[in-house]
């Protein structure tokens, strides 16, 4: 049986945490799925840790697809859900083809970014399960920083939240917020927060899971390395190349051999053969 939201809603109501990591590829979907994370995360933060570009805003919903459909052939239990592209729901008839084409390719759900909630009606209203996301958005803010610091923000943010599930979100990223409001949200809302440099309260947690594998470059505040996969991959490429230029790999044991009798018949063959 494969998780749905009605299960990820039962977790909050239970207070069990929610686990949530980005993904990107088929074998890494796999794994993921396979130590049982609840819910796989096809992001937009594909094109800064996996595509090389400098924002996500560069990331195109062909890429999105492209990637979701690598990880569906990957993912048996979790639940599968993947970011609308920059640009890709700017009202609510665009943001519905956009996300059909995420649910044809094998997304379980949708998000999308900021207080879209003529979008998020719309497309809940047709049954499509939406998660909302707040707090630093990198589509729509410039370079990122904590959102909802003073009275005012957090408020607001508090405000905007509760507008967002009233338009019919299922669950609702937030991110880089702090922990008091991260607390405050999660209390007041019904459905499931997932947190990311939102602090210790939240429903759930999400990372990107280059940052939590250690393959980030610089270490982020919020998030953890589990793993130093950089330094590993690192030290194999460089181990492979010194013994390939060393002639320490292959070994006989990597090679194939032929049989004994088409040897002889291939050897003779070759050994009187006019080799100018
Ligand atoms: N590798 C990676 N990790 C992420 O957590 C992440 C992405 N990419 N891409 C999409 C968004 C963008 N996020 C970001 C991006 C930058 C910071 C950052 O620069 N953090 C600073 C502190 C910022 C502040 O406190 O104002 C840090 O030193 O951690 C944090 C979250 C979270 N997401
Ligand atoms: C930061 C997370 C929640 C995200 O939107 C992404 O990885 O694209
Ligand atoms: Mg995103």
């Amino acid at each position: 049986m494969t998780t749905t939201m009605q299960e990820l809603h039962r977790k909050k109501q239970m207070s069990r945490k929610i686990t949530m990591l980005t993904c990107y590829d088929y074998p890494t979907a796999v794994l993921q799925d396979k130590a049982g994370l609840d819910v796989i995360f096809v992001g937009d933060s594909l094109g800064t840790n996996e595509l090389g570009y400098e924002r996500e805003t560069s990331v195109t919903l062909g890429e999105i697809v492209h990637h979701l459909k690598a990880v569906r052939r990957g993912v048996q239990e979790a639940y599968l859900l993947a970011d609308l592209p920059y640009k890709t729901y700017d009202d609510p008839g665009m943001a519905m083809i956009t996300a059909r084409e995420l649910l044809s390719h094998g997304a379980d759900g949708v998000k999308l970014e900021g207080m879209q909630e003529a979008v998020i009606s719309h497309l809940a209203g047709s049954g499509i399960e939406v998660c909302a996301h707040l707090g630093y958005n990198p589509q729509f803010h410039e370079k990122a920083a904590v959102k909802g610091k003073t009275y005012d923000a957090a408020r607001a943010l508090l405000e905007s939240a509760v507008s967002l599930q009233n338009a019919g979100a299922s669950m609702i990223v937030l991110e880089l917020i702090p922990e008091e409001l991260g607390k405050a949200i999660t209390e007041t809302l019904t459905i499931p927060t997932i947190g990311i440099g939102a602090g210790r309260y939240t429903d759930g947690q999400v990372l990107i899971v280059h940052d939590m594998l250690g393959l980030t470059p610089h270490p982020l505040r919020h998030a953890k390395n589990y793993a130093n996969a950089g330094e590993w991959m690192l030290q194999a490429f460089r181990a492979y190349a010194e013994e390939v230029t060393n002639g320490q790999f292959p070994q006989p044991a990597n090679a194939r051999t032929m049989i004994d009798s088409e040897r002889e018949r291939f050897m003779g063959w070759y050994s009187g053969k006019d080799r100018k």
